[in-house]
């Protein structure tokens, strides 16, 4: 008998393979065992030091001189990884890999990547929205890693993506600890619902520099 432990443990070759299989089918994937235990537990109990000394705020809407604070388009709080510690240098390692078989697999020309810690308080959401911001098209590709152990429907909280075209959901993604959602950003609208308790993800986004970034250094 096959050694079923072996079959849902995580592969990071099997997650990129898949994710652009259904890339290319469908623009988004959703996709399980997407990190390793350890470093998934690594992650939460990062969010949790850095919440408790209150370094996640409230976060913002739009780019650079348009960031906005709007709590009624979204109530999470968040904080950028920037490398700071050894499992955020991990984890920011196996998002470098997964630009580099996006590029790879793809031809995408992704630059960089930049993710931060999400947390969703009881009765926070985030309204529907697009992640690539109009004029800009840096955000590429949006990936969403959940963290969250035993989620059930009745703990809302779910990630609703939409077709392009219409009102559509073409799914609907409980944020379990494991669960990765990954989608093309400037096609897939979608929406976190308002959770029922504490919600904690990280979301990152791969991007391309414009030529104007690119010539100045940025
Ligand atoms: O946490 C999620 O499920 C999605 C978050 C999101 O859409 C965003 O941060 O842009
Ligand atoms: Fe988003």
């Amino acid at each position: 008998m096959e050694c079923s432990l072996a079959v849902q443990s995580f592969s990071q070759k099997k997650l990129f393979t898949s994710v652009i299989e259904d890339l290319v089918k469908q623009g988004w994937s959703v996709q399980q065992n997407s990190l390793p235990e350890k470093l998934q537990q690594d992650l939460v109990d990062e969010i949790n030091y850095f919440d408790n000394k209150q370094l996640l705020l409230p976060a913002a809407i739009g780019r650079h001189h348009e960031k906005q604070f709007d709590q009624s388009i979204r109530s999470d709080r968040t904080l950028w990884l920037d490398g700071r510690s050894k499992t955020q240098l991990t984890f920011l390692n196996f998002l470098e890999a997964f630009r580099l078989n996006l590029n790879e697999q793809l031809w995408l020309g992704l630059d960089e990547v930049e993710c931060h810690y999400a947390v969703y308080d009881k009765g926070s959401f985030y309204k529907r929205h697009l992640d690539a911001f109009n004029g800009y098209e840096s955000r590429v590709v949006s990936v969403i890693f959940y963290l969250n152990k035993d989620w059930q429907e009745t703990d809302g909280g779910s990630l609703k993506l939409y077709s392009t075209k219409d009102t559509q959901t073409v799914s609907s993604v409980l944020p379990e600890r494991g669960t990765c959602v990954c989608f093309i950003s400037s096609e897939i609208p979608h929406e976190v619902l308002p959770a029922f308790r504490s919600r904690m993800s990280i979301a990152g986004w791969f991007r391309r520099q414009s030529i104007i970034e690119k010539s100045l250094g940025l």
